[in-house]
């Protein structure tokens, strides 16, 4: 069915009227119309899309992983080409990064599902594929399309080699018992050792070389070897039911991702373990209980494309009147309103690794940075939202984030598609403090407190124990950056517990680190002692008792909350003279000599003094040899200076914090 411009204008002023505005939402809105993109290069949407035809052994499901920038997305894109989906075309570059900052930084940020029709050996396949993120804060986004999946294609780039995230990846894809098709990218470049990467193969996960792929995904050398692979090495879905009886089953589906589209609510990205679903049917949310009746099924290819029905073993999208990200919970189980199942394993949230304070740049844009928090969020569940507040900064929020690039990325976007330019304070991560006395524990509400600012840490007198949170760290490295290494691991306090080789000359790592040492300059300082060689990727590795102490820097004698951190006793010194240094820099002079000073239980540990504006108040005296004249005016203006010492405040401006704050 095609539309007429006549009809399609009518429609898209019907849409408007409804507060539609999306040029390409107004086409979506209808299921039984077919989609028509502006670039429509699309073979996909020419004809209407049957998934009943692709019978369960016809079906593959698979995720892409890789280290970053390894190619996943560049694979991605051939993919799609060779299988139709979207025209052979140079201009397309990553083309499932779908948002701005994905664009701009040339990473993925968000796991994309894309649904490929391929022809193999004269019979149709449907292929869904998941690109994955490769950045390390991004493997909650990993670990959840693996779960979606029958089988992985673990990308490795042939000049760099096995590195830190290709381990923390594979290992991902072994736990599920997936097979792994092991892929060798960028084969055409000058300096690609494929031979070596072969060895790294085989020593680290025993892959033997005949299983390995050699490819360039930016020219497209050997990417239809991969499709081939994807056919005869990954498994059709396994479904309890079998796909005979499909249609007498009660529907049965996985959760495993969501995103929000402000014109429809919330989308549900859906593995179907069981039996099928399609508009009009009500589905039960088996976590929250809430029912909603299903308005639209499809499967994004690589946009949304609206189909009648969704088959066991399938993968798409599932649009239900959810308002609220809270709504879809990821690892949900979805089943029929009137027919409940047993719930499937689901996942464990994801846990939020760094806090940060964020505040309006002014307190009359309060109300701006919530609502746009709220509808970032609604795209991203894995941030923590918490409100808090500051002396100087005001109303505001604590959240937190997966990791440092998870929160430069969500700043981003509250700048890019909100307008909103918020103030971020220094990152920390969550300790746990435990507290003594009975009275104690029952006015916290437990013996142990999660502490995510530093400034509400409990007094002393009741604290028994702080426990910082650690990570094992994976670090890889040519050997002959042994040493520079093993001296970085110590000066960020790493308890070194493993060390191999994994081909003749790169050695692997593995470190335990207090996480709070490695959020902020950890990563870029290895990256200049190895001469960008090394590569690093970590997990939790749980709490550990620390030699902790609280940090606090006084200007003229008032705490400044938002300065206020937790520090090892080895580091608290330097930390504390480097920060009344850094604020002596940016602070104004006053009319009155002031100090800042940094304390620990105060007891003042580093000093600096600001000096006063100097007047010559001595000036107007014309006789030069009136000293008693001259005496009394400085004996004034020292007097002046006292009790502006003693009545005077310090600002410390906005702008001061942040450049303080900034490491
Ligand atoms: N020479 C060459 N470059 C490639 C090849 N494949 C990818 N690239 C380049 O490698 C860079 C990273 O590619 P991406 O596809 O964004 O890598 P990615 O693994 O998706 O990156 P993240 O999502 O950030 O982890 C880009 O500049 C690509 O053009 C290849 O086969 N040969």
């Amino acid at each position: 069915m095609t539309l007429s411009s006549k009809s399609r204008a009518s429609l898209f002023r019907y849409y408007s009227s409804c507060g539609c505005n999306n040029k390409y939402a107004f086409i979506t809105y209808n299921p039984t119309l077919i989609f028509s993109r502006t670039k429509t290069s699309n073979p996909v949407y020419k004809r209407k899309l049957d998934l009943s035809e692709y019978s369960i052994d016809k079906i593959r499901n698979f995720s892409i992983i890789a280290h970053v920038d390894h190619g996943k997305s560049t694979l991605a894109d051939r993919l799609l080409e060779l299988t139709g989906v979207i025209k052979a075309d140079k201009a397309n570059k990553q083309i499932l990064d779908k948002l701005q900052v994905e664009k701009e930084r040339g990473i993925t940020v968000k796991a994309q599902t894309a649904s490929l029709f391929y022809e193999y050996k004269g019979k149709k396949h449907l292929l869904n594929l998941i690109d994955t993120p490769g950045h390390v804060d991004f493997h909650y986004e990993v670990k959840r399309s693996l779960a979606a999946c029958q089988g992985a294609i673990l990308l490795v780039d042939a000049n760099e080699g096995v590195q830190a995230q290709t381990l923390a990846n594979f290992y991902l894809a072994f736990e599920l018992d997936l097979p792994i098709i092991p892929v060798i990218n960028k084969i055409d470049l000058k300096v690609a050792k494929p031979e070596v990467v072969v060895q790294q193969l085989n020593t680290l996960f025993d892959i033997t070389p005949d299983q390995i792929i050699k490819i360039s995904a930016k020219l497209g050398t050997g990417v239809d070897e991969v499709l081939k692979a994807i056919v005869e090495r990954i498994p059709c879905p396994q479904v309890t039911s079998g796909s005979d009886k499909a249609t007498q089953v009660p529907f049965k589906g996985l959760l495993f991702d969501s995103h929000y589209d402000r014109f429809r609510g919330v989308v549900a990205s859906v593995a179907v373990k069981e039996g099928q679903i399609s508009a009009g049917d009500k589905i039960l949310s088996l976590q929250t209980k809430k029912k909603y009746d299903v308005q639209e099924v499809g499967v994004m290819s690589p946009d949304g494309v609206p189909i009648s029905r969704l088959y066991e073993g399938q993968v798409g999208y599932i649009i239900a009147n959810m308002k609220k990200a809270k709504d879809a919970l990821i690892g949900d189980t979805l089943c029929l309103a009137e027919h409940p199942v047993d719930p499937l394993p689901g996942f464990k949230p994801a846990q939020a690794m760094v806090f940060a304070g964020l505040f309006p740049a002014d307190q009359s844009e309060f109300s701006s940075l919530q609502d746009a928090i709220t509808k970032l969020t609604l795209n991203d569940s894995s941030v923590e939202v918490n409100s808090d507040h500051s002396a100087a900064l005001g109303q505001g929020f604590r959240l937190g984030f997966l990791g440092l690039l998870h929160m430069d990325v969500f700043e981003q976007r509250l700048r890019q598609e909100f307008h909103i330019n918020a103030i971020v304070t220094a990152p920390n991560v969550p300790y746990k403090v435990k507290v003594k006395g009975a009275k104690n524990i029952k006015f916290y509400g437990g013996e142990v407190v999660t502490v995510l600012n530093p400034c509400h840490l409990p007094p002393l007198s009741i604290i028994e124990e702080i426990q910082e949170p650690l990570v094992l760290g994976t670090i890889i490295v040519p050997d002959c950056y042994l040493g520079d290494l093993v001296s970085l691991s110590m000066k960020y306090r790493g308890v070194q517990v493993e060390q191999s080789y994994i081909d003749d000359t790169r050695i692997m790592f593995k470190v335990v680190f207090p996480l709070n040492e490695i959020i902020v300059t950890f990563f870029d300082e290895l990256k200049s002692v190895t001469s960008g060689y090394g590569s690093f990727d970590y997990e939790d590795y749980g709490y550990k008792t620390g030699n902790l102490v609280k940090l606090d820097i006084y200007v003229h004698n008032v705490i400044i909350e938002e300065l206020t951190s937790l520090v090892h006793v080895t580091k608290v010194e330097d930390r504390g003279r480097e920060l009344c240094l850094k604020l002596k820099e940016h602070l104004s002079r006053q009319q009155f000599e002031y100090t800042i000073r940094a304390a620990i239980n105060q007891r003042f540990i580093a000093k600096e003094t600001v000096k006063a504006y100097r007047k010559d108040v001595t000036a107007r005296v014309k006789s030069g040899h009136d000293m008693a004249r001259k005496k009394l005016l400085l004996d004034r203006q020292k007097e002046g200076k006292a009790r502006l010492r003693l009545a005077g405040k310090v600002p410390v401006k906005k702008d001061v914090l942040m450049k303080v704050l900034r490491k």
